[in-house]
C-alpha cells in the first residue's frame, strides 16, 4: 500500500485530520498536529506535497507556528509542494505564504473537492518536475546525436546504432522522412573511431540523376561541359570518415554498380579521371523505401543491398514512439525562442494533448518546423494549441484519411504501435492487452509493416 503518493497534512483539529484522511484515499495521508510532528514526518516520509494550516499551537489563533514550519519545510526539501490554509479573516497571510515559497493556498472552511483539485495538480506538476530533472540529467540538448526521445522504440534503435559504431560494419537505416535519420547517421560516426574524420551527408533523391555520378565520385577538369576544375565528390571528402547516403533508394542502377566497385574494392575513379583513387570512407545509407522489394522488381541490386545493410536499423515513425513528440516540443520551444531571443517559456496543457493526437506524417522535421512558427505566434509565455496550428487534431478536419479501409488501418497502427511500446515490443504482452491471440497480431503487423522487437525472431 506504500506505493500511494504520500501526502502530509499539518492540522491541529483532529476531527478534520481525520476527515481529510478518509477523504483522500488516493494517498497514503499522514497527519501531524505540531511543528516538531510535522518535520519529523517530513524526514521519514519525504511526501511531495504537504497541506499546512498556519494556525497551529502554541499560536492557533495566529500564523507565527505555520510560518515557521513552512521554513523548515523549504529549507528542509525545497521543492516540497506546500499548500498554506488561509482562515477566512486573514487572506493576505496565504499571499505572504505564497511570496515565502507555498505553492498555492485554500480557503478554509474546507472544501474537500476544492482542496482534492489542488492537491492533485501539485503531484502532478511534482511528477513532471522530476521528469523533467531526470531528462536534463542525460544531457542538456539530448543525448546520442542529440537525439531527444524517452520512447522504447526509439531507444532501442539508438542502442542498436550505438552498438555497432565502433566496430566496422555497414549501416542501414530504415524510416520515413523526418524521423532522424541524418541525426543517427552523425551519432554513429561521432561514436565510431572515424569520427577525427569529415562526416559529410547527401541526399540521393534530391539531386537529379545527371549530377548524382559527380557529386559522389568527383569530375576532372574538362569531364563535361561546365567541369571548369577539378572537384572531389562526397566519397572522397569523407575520407577518412563518414559518409551519408540518404536515400540510397534513389540512386540509379548505372550508379549503383559503381557503389558496388567502391565498397568492394575500396578505390574510386573520378568522371573523367584515368587512374583509381583509394579511399577509405565508411558509409551509412538510409532509405524510406523498400529495398527487397525493389530488389524483386529489379530497381535495386541485391549484391549492393548486402553490402550495405550488414545491420539494419528499422526507426519508427513519430506516431508510433508515445511520449516522444511532446517531449521533442519542449526542447525546441526553448531553443527556438532562446534562438529568437522570445520570452516563450513552454507549451499549454492543450498544446501538449494536441501534440500527442497529431498522426506528424511528416515527422520531427513537420514538428519543428510547427514549434518554430508557433515560438513567433505565441502571444504569452506559453504555445498553444491554436499557435501549432493544431486545434484541428484529432476532428478529422485537417486530414481527411482516403476512405474507411485507410482510417481504419490508421487507427490500427496507432494502437498497435502504443500496446507494443507498453509491453516492450513483446508480442505477446501486446496482444493480451489488445485482446487479440498472437497470430493475429503477426498477421496485422506483417500485413501493416510493423516491427515488433520480437517479430522476427518469436
Ligand atoms: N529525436 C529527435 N530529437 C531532436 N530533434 C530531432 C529528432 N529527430 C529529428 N530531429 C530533427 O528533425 C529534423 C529532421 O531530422 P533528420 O534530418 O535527421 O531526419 P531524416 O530522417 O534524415 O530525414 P530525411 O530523410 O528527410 O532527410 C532535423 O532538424 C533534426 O535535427
Amino acid at each position: 500500500m506504500s506505493e500511494r503518493p504520500v501526502l502530509l497534512v499539518v492540522e491541529d483539529d483532529l476531527a478534520l485530520q481525520r476527515q481529510l484522511r478518509w477523504a483522500y484515499d488516493g494517498y497514503e495521508v499522514v497527519s501531524a498536529a505540531t511543528r516538531a510532528e510535522a518535520i519529523d514526518a517530513l524526514r521519514l516520509h519525504e511526501p511531495a506535497v504537504v497541506t499546512l494550516d498556519l494556525g497551529l499551537p502554541p499560536d492557533p489563533d495566529g500564523t507565527t507556528e505555520g510560518f515557521a514550519v513552512l521554513a523548515d519545510i523549504l529549507a528542509l526539501k525545497p521543492d516540497t509542494k506546500v499548500i498554506v490554509a488561509s482562515g477566512h479573516d486573514a487572506p493576505e497571510s496565504a499571499l505572504k505564504a505564497i511570496a515565502q515559497g507555498a505553492w498555492d493556498f485554500y480557503r478554509k472552511p474546507i472544501d474537500i473537492d476544492a482542496l482534492g483539485l489542488i492537491v492533485a495538480r501539485a503531484f502532478h506538476v511534482r511528477s513532471l518536475e522530476v521528469e523533467n530533472r531526470r531528462l536534463a540529467q542525460r544531457g542538456g540538448d539530448g543525448g546520442f546525436g542529440g537525439l531527444i526521445y524517452a520512447s522504447p522504440e526509439m531507444a532501442k534503435a539508438v542502442r542498436l546504432v550505438e552498438r555497432v559504431a565502433p566496430a566496422d560494419v555497414s549501416v542501414m537505416l530504415l524510416g520515413a522522412s523526418g524521423t532522424g535519420k541524418e541525426l543517427l547517421a552523425r551519432g554513429l560516426h561521432e561514436a565510431s573511431p572515424r569520427r577525427r574524420g569529415a562526416f559529410v551527408a547527401i541526399n540521393c533523391a534530391a539531386i537529379p540523376d545527371t549530377l548524382l555520378e559527380s557529386e559522389l565520385f568527383g569530375h576532372e577538369k574538362g569531364a563535361f561541359t561546365g567541369a571548369i576544375k577539378t572537384t572531389e565528390g562526397k566519397i572522397e571528402l569523407a575520407h577518412g570518415g563518414t559518409l551519408f547516403l540518404d536515400e540510397i533508394g534513389d540512386v540509379p542502377l548505372a550508379l549503383q554498380v559503381k557503389l558496388l566497385r567502391f565498397l568492394q574494392e575500396r578505390v574510386i575513379e573520378r568522371l573523367g579521371g584515368r587512374r583509381p583513387i583509394a579511399v577509405d570512407t565508411r558509409i551509412v545509407a538510409a532509405t524510406h523505401r523498400d529495398l527487397p522489394g525493389m530488389i524483386t522488381a529489379g530497381s535495386f541490386r541485391e549484391d549492393l543491398y548486402y553490402r550495405l545493410a550488414e545491420i539494419e536499423v528499422p526507426i519508427p515513425p513519430l506516431s508510433e514512439r508515445p511520449g516522444d513528440a511532446a517531449l521533442i516540443a519542449r526542447q525546441l520551444v526553448r531553443k527556438h525562442a532562446a534562438a529568437m531571443r522570445l520570452p516563450v517559456t513552454g507549451l499549454t496543457p492543450d498544446a501538449i494533448e494536441a501534440i500527442e493526437r497529431w498522426p506528424w506524417p511528416g515527422n520531427v522535421r513537420e514538428l519543428e518546423n510547427r514549434v518554430k512558427r508557433a515560438v513567433i505566434m505565441a502571444d504569452g509565455k506559453l504555445v498553444t494549441a491554436a499557435d501549432l496550428d493544431l486545434s484541428a487534431a484529432g476532428d478529422g478536419e485537417a486530414e481527411l484519411p482516403l476512405n474507411l479501409r485507410a482510417a481504419r488501418e490508421a487507427i490500427d497502427r496507432r494502437v498497435i504501435a502504443m500496446a507494443l511500446a507498453r509491453a516492450e515490443g513483446n508480442i505477446a504482452g501486446a496482444s493480451r492487452l489488445l485482446g487479440i491471440s498472437r497470430p493475429t497480431l503477426y498477421d496485422l503487423l506483417k500485413s501493416y509493416g510493423l516491427h515488433g522487437s520480437d517479430a522476427k525472431g518469436g
